[in-house]
């Protein structure tokens, strides 16, 4: 009897790339989580540790990146081409799976126009609702979570404190991205909380946080925050208060300069982002009417900031 090596495959997992598409004001996404797998002759490496044979996944990675910063056309085109040229890269590689998953994303509408850089990502968002009555008070929480959002463009980032573990880099032009997580408490009006229009009002706060996200020209995640209850505040005067939470969900520009690949935002190329998932920047804050009674009652045992 001998022990011996069978089916085996090696590759990245869950490359997430993001490529924008500035070409004109118009700018274009495309969102992909990309996996890679090897086959052929890696016998040596996991028998011996020789990896002679062994084309990192590293390189498999800096590989998608490199090929989305030459247009990424259709999942299928884009894993045709690099499958092609991972199978062909060493003789000893005898084939390679390419699986690639497209995130839609869609223009958010301000002012009822398609816009040139703001999209929302449908699916997964949540409506919510809760309701408190407390002896003869009875408050209602409106709010959704789940409402991803992105800019392609319109975010800097900069004139923070530098300290001797601040790396950050200053930005004029990044990606800015997030997850809106909102819930917002209606006025009382007399008690009358009864026979309002609920849906219209919900989405008249929805269109309202969308379009102000869109056209808000942000220097911070916090500023758009802030604009975006200050928006509804002042479009909804049967809203008191706004609270969200909004995660900063970080596209960092990849560095492809290793391999003689310019990336920065320019015209000429798509710019190739990487859409990290963890750590990320949690941006939560309240945007209020001074003149209203606060009601902390409506927000007891609801779980997080909001
Ligand atoms: O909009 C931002 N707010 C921050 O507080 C922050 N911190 C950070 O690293 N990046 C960002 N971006």
């Amino acid at each position: 009897m001998a022990i011996v090596l069978g089916p085996n495959q090696y590759g990245k997992a869950e490359v997430r790339v993001v490529a924008v598409d500035r070409s004109s004001p118009r700018h274009e996404l495309v969102d992909l989580n990309v996996s890679t797998s090897l086959r052929g002759d890696f016998t040596a490496a996991h028998t011996r540790g020789d990896n002679a044979h062994v084309l990192t996944t590293d390189t498999q990675k800096n590989t998608v990146f490199a090929f989305a910063r030459d247009g990424v056309g259709s999942p299928e085109a884009f894993g045709l081409r690099l499958a092609r040229h991972l199978a062909g890269s060493y003789d000893w590689i005898t084939g390679a799976r390419v699986a690639v998953e497209s995130y839609g994303w869609e223009r958010i509408a301000v002012g009822g126009q398609p816009h040139d850089h703001a999209f929302r990502r449908p699916g997964g968002e949540v409506r919510t609702a809760v309701v408190t009555v407390d002896g003869d008070d009875v408050h209602v929480l409106a709010g959704l979570s789940d409402l991803v959002v992105l800019k392609t463009t319109g975010s800097e980032f900069w004139g923070f404190p530098r300290d001797r573990y601040t790396t950050l880099a200053e930005t004029r032009d990044r990606v800015l991205a997030t997850a809106v997580t909102a819930r917002w408490r209606y006025t009382p009006a007399d008690g009358a909380l009864d026979g309002r229009d609920w849906s219209g009002l919900y989405a008249g706060v929805r269109t309202v946080l969308l379009e102000a996200f869109a056209a808000t020209h942000s220097l911070a995640l916090q500023q758009t925050l802030y604009r975006m209850g200050e928006a509804v505040l002042e479009s909804s005067p049967d809203v008191a208060e706004v609270r969200l939470s909004m995660p900063n969900r970080h596209h960092f520009l990849q560095d492809l300069s290793a391999y003689g690949l310019d990336n920065t935002p320019g015209s000429d190329h798509p710019v190739v982002y990487h859409a990290d998932d963890r750590p990320y920047g949690l941006i939560e804050g309240t945007v209020l009417r001074d003149d209203v009674p606060p009601a902390e009652v409506a927000w007891l045992g609801t779980p997080g900031f909001c």
